[in-house]
């Protein structure tokens, strides 16, 4: 059955997807480290944008409209530890949420390839 599905319905569409990225900003948030990134950020528009793009990276409608990868992340100085944070708590929500380890295999192996586009500093 499983194969059958998208990334996006095995995420939970759009429901899942929304709750899982409200943990992440909540994670980063918390995090001394990430905070700093987003302090001029208006969230609850970050948390819109990050669930469209991840919607189109996993399979499901693509709507989003915001920057691409390599505009979003220039010149913020983000490095490769900061972007291991992110996945790390990426992973800490979709366990939260319920989903399976290779299920968040999946997602992580859908990001990880932005790396060059997002790491921007050392
Ligand atoms: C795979 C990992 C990542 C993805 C998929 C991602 C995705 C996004 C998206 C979709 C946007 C919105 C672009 C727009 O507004 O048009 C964005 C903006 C941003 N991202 Fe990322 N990002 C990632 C990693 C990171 C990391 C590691 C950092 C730093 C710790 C970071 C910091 C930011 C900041 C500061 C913004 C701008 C927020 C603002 O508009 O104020 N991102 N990112």
């Amino acid at each position: 059955m499983t194969e059958t599905q998208t990334l996006y319905q095995q995420l939970g569409e759009s429901e899942g997807i929304g709750g899982v990225v409200d943990r992440l900003y909540e994670l980063i948030m918390a995090d001394e480290t990430l905070a700093p990134y987003f302090v001029e950020t208006h969230l609850a528009k970050q948390k819109g944008h990050m669930a469209m793009f991840l919607t189109a990276a996993t399979g499901g409608p693509n709507t989003y409209k915001g920057l691409d990868m390599n505009s979003a992340h220039a010149g913020r100085g983000i490095s490769d530890a900061d972007f291991d944070s992110v996945i790390g708590h990426a992973a800490t929500a979709l366990t939260e949420a319920g989903v399976d380890s290779e299920t968040i295999g999946e997602v992580a192996g859908a990001l990880m390839p932005l790396r060059a586009q997002v790491v921007t500093g050392s």
